[in-house]
C-alpha cells in the first residue's frame, strides 16, 4: 500500500511533482486543493473570501482525513495544510510524508507569475512578496521539518527536469 503526502510552501511544486510522480507509480493522484474545490463547487479563493481562513482550515482538515483513508494514492497538500491542527501528525501516522524544500529565491520567481490563484498572495508587490515568503517559511519550518523525507524540488522548470525529479523522488522513497 502506498500513501504519500507531499508538503511544502506555495510554489514548491507539490501539484506539479505529485501529478507526475503518481503517473510514474501508476496510482491515483489527489491534489487536496482541487479535491476541496470539487467538493464545495467553489475555488479556494472563493472559500477563503466567503468563509475566512479559519473556516477554510477546518474544512481542509476534514478533507485531509477523507483522503487519508484512501489506499494507494499520492496526495499533494496545500502549502498551509501541515501547519494547522495535528495535520502533520495525522499524515505521519497514516503515510509517508515528504517536504519539498525550495530556496526562497526560487519560490519568489515561481510565485511572482502565479500569485493570482493564491488568495494569501494577492495584491502583494514584488518586495512585499519576497519578504512575505521568507517570513512565512520561517514560521512554517517547524511543521514542514516534521516530514519524514526532505526533497530538493528546485528543479521543475521543464519536462526533463520534472522527470528527473520524479526519478530522484522514487529513489529517496526506495520505490
Ligand atoms: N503552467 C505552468 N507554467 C509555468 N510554470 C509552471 C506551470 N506549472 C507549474 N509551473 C512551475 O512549477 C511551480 C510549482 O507549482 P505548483 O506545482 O503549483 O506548486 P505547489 O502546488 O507546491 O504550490 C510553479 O510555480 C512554476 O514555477
Ligand atoms: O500556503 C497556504 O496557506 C495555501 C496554499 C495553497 O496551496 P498551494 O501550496 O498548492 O498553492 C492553498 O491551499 C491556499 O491558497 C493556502
Ligand atoms: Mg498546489
Amino acid at each position: 500500500m502506498m500513501r504519500i503526502f507531499l508538503t511544502g510552501y506555495m510554489g514548491a511544486g507539490k501539484t506539479t511533482l505529485g501529478k507526475a510522480f503518481a503517473r510514474e507509480m501508476n496510482v491515483p493522484f489527489i491534489d487536496l486543493d482541487w479535491y476541496i474545490e470539487e467538493r464545495f463547487h467553489k475555488s479556494i479563493r472563493e472559500l477563503f473570501t466567503e468563509r475566512g481562513e479559519a473556516s477554510f482550515r477546518e474544512l481542509e482538515r476534514n478533507m485531509l482525513h477523507e483522503v487519508g483513508e484512501f489506499e494507494d494514492v499520492v496526495v499533494s497538500t496545500g502549502g498551509g495544510t501541515p501547519c494547522f491542527f495535528d495535520n502533520m501528525e495525522y499524515m505521519n501516522g497514516c503515510g509517508q510524508t515528504v517536504f519539498l524544500d525550495v530556496h526562497p529565491d526560487i519560490l519568489f520567481r515561481r510565485l511572482r507569475v502565479a500569485k493570482q490563484q493564491r488568495p494569501i498572495l494577492q495584491g502583494k508587490t514584488d518586495e512585499d512578496l519576497r519578504t512575505f515568503i521568507v517570513e512565512a517559511l520561517d514560521k512554517r519550518a517547524p511543521f514542514y521539518s516534521q516530514a519524514r523525507y526532505r526533497f530538493d524540488a528546485g528543479y521543475l522548470e521543464s519536462r526533463s527536469q520534472i522527470s528527473e525529479s520524479v526519478q530522484r523522488l522514487r529513489q529517496l522513497l526506495g520505490l
